[in-house]
């Protein structure tokens, strides 16, 4: 079995009387892609800024296994527009990087020729790509991902996914990532985590869309063929191991 990176036992969040997290239990373990979805303000943030420290939990746990190195790619580039900052100078200023690692990194990304340029003319597609490369120069085994492929064209989607697995399968790091889109993620994904202040539903992108919890807050994939790219039918549900459950035991699952 791969080795557990990170574990979230319970944990829950509240801020003057109202519930942002309530009894949050995930793992990501080395290798794994876990994408967490969930509508707006259901908590998905605020789940990450728990795993990077910036935000302390009001019960539970978050257990970060030795060794543990987080590469983060926050959702934006706050940079102010006015001051002159070339992608190289950017990326220098990764605390402990190794200047060195600049370039190949770039390349690595397919971004070598942006060395020079500055970061606030950069594309959508470009900045986020220059936003992994930072993510990357930290030598992560956990790669953070707050919707990576924001403001990008579904060709570009497509890209990215195809890079944050071809990292993983380099690095065979864990790969943690808030995403909004519902249908290209999901080929590239191991697990996901539905959150609404509480996890609805998780597992395979089989398991999860075929749940009655995602459907009732994203709809039936494939319902609208115009939208959907995702059209997996699903007539059963799974145990936590993948097994079929009998219709009896698939209503108390799905209830539980
Ligand atoms: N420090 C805080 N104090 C009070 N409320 C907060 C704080 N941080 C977040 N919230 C609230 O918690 C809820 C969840 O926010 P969060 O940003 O985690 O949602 P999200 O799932 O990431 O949303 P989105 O998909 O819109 O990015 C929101 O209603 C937000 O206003």
């Amino acid at each position: 079995m791969s080795k557990r990176l990170v574990e979230f036992t319970d944990i829950g969040i509240e801020f003057d009387g109202r519930i942002l997290l309530n009894k949050i239990n995930m793992t990501i373990s080395e290798g794994e892609i876990v994408t967490l979805i969930g509508p707006n303000g259901s908590g998905k943030s605020t789940l990450i800024r728990t795993l990077l420290g910036l935000q302390s939990a009001t019960s539970g746990r978050v257990l970060r296994h030795e060794g543990l190195r987080i590469g983060y790619m926050p959702q934006k580039l706050h940079v102010d527009p006015t001051l002159p900052l070339t992608v190289k100078h950017f990326l220098a200023l990764v605390r402990g990087v190794d200047k060195k690692a600049i370039e190949p990194t770039l390349d690595k990304l397919g971004i070598a020729h942006l060395l020079n340029s500055q970061v606030h003319v950069l594309s959508g597609g470009e900045t986020q790509r220059v936003l992994l490369a930072r993510a990357l120069l930290n030598k992560p085994n956990l790669l953070v991902l707050d919707e990576p492929v924001q403001g990008v064209d579904v060709n570009g989607q497509v890209e990215l996914y195809n890079l944050i697995e071809s990292i993983r399968d380099e690095l065979g790091c864990g790969v943690l990532m808030v995403s909004h889109d519902l249908h290209l993620v999901m080929a590239k994904t191991d697990t996901v985590v539905c959150i609404n202040q509480h996890v609805c539903c998780s597992g395979t992108p089989q398991h999860v869309t075929g749940h009655p919890a995602y459907q009732a807050l994203f709809g039936v994939p494939g319902a609208d063929e115009s939208i959907a790219i995702y059209a997996h039918q699903h007539d059963h549900v799974h145990d936590d191991h993948g097994g079929i459950l009998s219709d009896q035991d698939a209503h108390a699952h799905c209830h539980h």
